[in-house]
């Protein structure tokens, strides 16, 4: 069992939003791994950032990325720095991974002020701008498909990615 595909992107780059549109068009079930690590966690992010700290996170979202990879067979968006750890990265290869791109200007229009975005509490613009720097090429490294959402409306993207997908 694999997922039909799965969204990588910085923060703001739509993988929760596309992701969820694209499997409402195919007729598939959706997951989000941020959302199953809340569910399991029992409290929102930004508080696993701040009463485990961001080791605890990285290692529940290494666990939870690894089973979804392996059970699931929806349309899956990862969380933005999923793509850090190697064993990850590893997994994703043979997997249809789509990286959604989006350059900084677009990114802190989407995220605003960074709320629920612990990472962005303090600076978003400068730390999206060094996120977005150190995180592109592994990205890129995991990507099948590419698809710049700059300048883009949702619907746009979303029928762009369903195109890549059917070929
Ligand atoms: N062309 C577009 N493609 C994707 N998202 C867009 C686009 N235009 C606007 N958005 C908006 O960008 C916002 C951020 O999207 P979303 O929350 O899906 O990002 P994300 O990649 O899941 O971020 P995170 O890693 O923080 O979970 C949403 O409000 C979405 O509606
Ligand atoms: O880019 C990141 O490192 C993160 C992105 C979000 O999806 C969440 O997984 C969390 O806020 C960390
Ligand atoms: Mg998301």
């Amino acid at each position: 069992m694999a997922p039909v595909a799965v969204f990588v992107g910085v923060m703001g780059a739509g993988k929760s939003t596309i992701g969820a549109a694209v499997a409402a068009e195919l007729g598939v079930a959706f997951a989000d791994t941020d959302a199953i690590i809340e569910d399991r966690a029992g409290k929102p992010i930004p508080d696993i950032f701040v009463e485990d700290g961001e080791p605890a996170f990285r290692d529940l979202e290494r666990r939870t990325v690894a089973e979804a990879l392996a059970t699931f067979d929806g349309v899956l968006a990862l969380g933005g720095g999923a793509i850090l750890d190697e064993d990850t990265r590893k997994l994703l290869a043979g997997h249809t991974v789509v990286y959604l791109s989006v350059e900084l200007t677009d990114a802190i229009k989407r995220v605003g002020l960074g709320a629920g975005r612990p990472l962005l509490a303090i600076n978003p613009r400068a730390t999206l701008r060094h996120l977005l720097d150190q995180r592109r090429p592994l990205y890129l490294e995991v990507a099948t498909h590419t698809v710049a959402t700059d300048g883009r409306a949702e619907a746009e993207t979303t029928a762009e990615v369903l195109t890549l997908l059917r070929r």
